[in-house]
């Protein structure tokens, strides 16, 4: 199959790169520019950077730290976190984002993925998916995972494929920050459930966990391990590589 992409998020409060554990508890991880140039030196294939700032006055200051990542590197850039509508759509590619993503809404207004993808191509949409594990189903979250919705997250997947989506990005709120591992047999089903590209989210901890869930998945998103320097991006690359993984080096 193609090429498995590694892609490091980072989760931004205005201009500083934070990061917690199940969503809660951020802690400052550094900046983001500065953050980004590091990943890109160590060949990572693309970048997010999703928007956890609350305030509005936040929010345009994230903006510009998406021109300014966007200036500092030349892989493709993802921008996701509290895009609600269009016009914040428009905003985000227009400061430089390759791929928007959305989550909330799209569960409030589906239509809005057709809208997209028409407007700017399906593979510049993304749906974020984030989703805990309740009994034996995985459920959909959304607002930053406070608020739990009716929808089962592999159904949901399947319905915005036929919506237009290019790309899932599937994170669990279960395995965030925990570096426990990615729930690993949410992308299994998820594999057997759509055909477009689904990126990995939440737990990566050590090279194993990116060799297990890439038999899956088709990119790998972390943010702790990367951020902390746990791993380093081009080592983790040489390691899928000897085990048969197609990467790009
Ligand atoms: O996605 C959200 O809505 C959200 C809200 C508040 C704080 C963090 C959030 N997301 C966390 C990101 O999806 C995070 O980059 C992924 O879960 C990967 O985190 P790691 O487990 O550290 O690799």
């Amino acid at each position: 199959g193609l090429v498995r992409r590694i892609i490091p998020c980072m989760d931004v409060d205005a201009d500083i790169v934070v990061k917690g554990v199940n969503f809660e508890g951020l802690r400052v991880m550094g900046d983001p520019v500065e953050l980004a140039s590091r990943y890109e030196e160590e060949g990572a294939d693309e970048l997010f950077l999703l928007d956890i700032t609350a305030t509005v006055q936040g929010r345009s200051t994230f903006l510009e730290t998406v021109r300014n990542v966007a200036a500092a590197v030349s892989i493709p850039l993802g921008v996701g976190g509290g895009i609600r509508g269009m016009e914040d759509a428009d905003a985000a590619f227009k400061a430089g984002a390759d791929k928007v993503s959305i989550n909330t809404a799209a569960v409030k207004d589906p239509s809005i993925v057709a809208k997209l993808s028409r407007e700017y191509g399906s593979q510049s949409v993304v749906v974020a998916i984030d989703t805990r594990r309740i009994n034996n189903e995985w459920r959909v979250f959304i607002m930053g995972g406070r608020r739990e919705t009716l929808l089962n997250a592999v159904d949901w997947a399947r319905t915005v494929e036929e919506l237009g989506a290019g790309e899932l990005l599937v994170t669990s709120i279960d395995a965030d920050g925990t570096r426990a591992g990615y729930d690993i047999e949410l992308y299994r089903r998820l594999a057997d459930a759509v055909n477009i590209p689904v990126i990995a989210s939440g737990g990566a901890g050590e090279p194993s966990h990116f060799l297990e869930v890439l038999k899956y998945a088709d990119a790998a998103l972390a943010a702790s391990v990367f951020h902390m320097g746990v791993i380093n991006i081009s080592i983790l690359k040489a390691y899928l590589s000897e085990l048969g993984i197609r990467v790009r080096i």
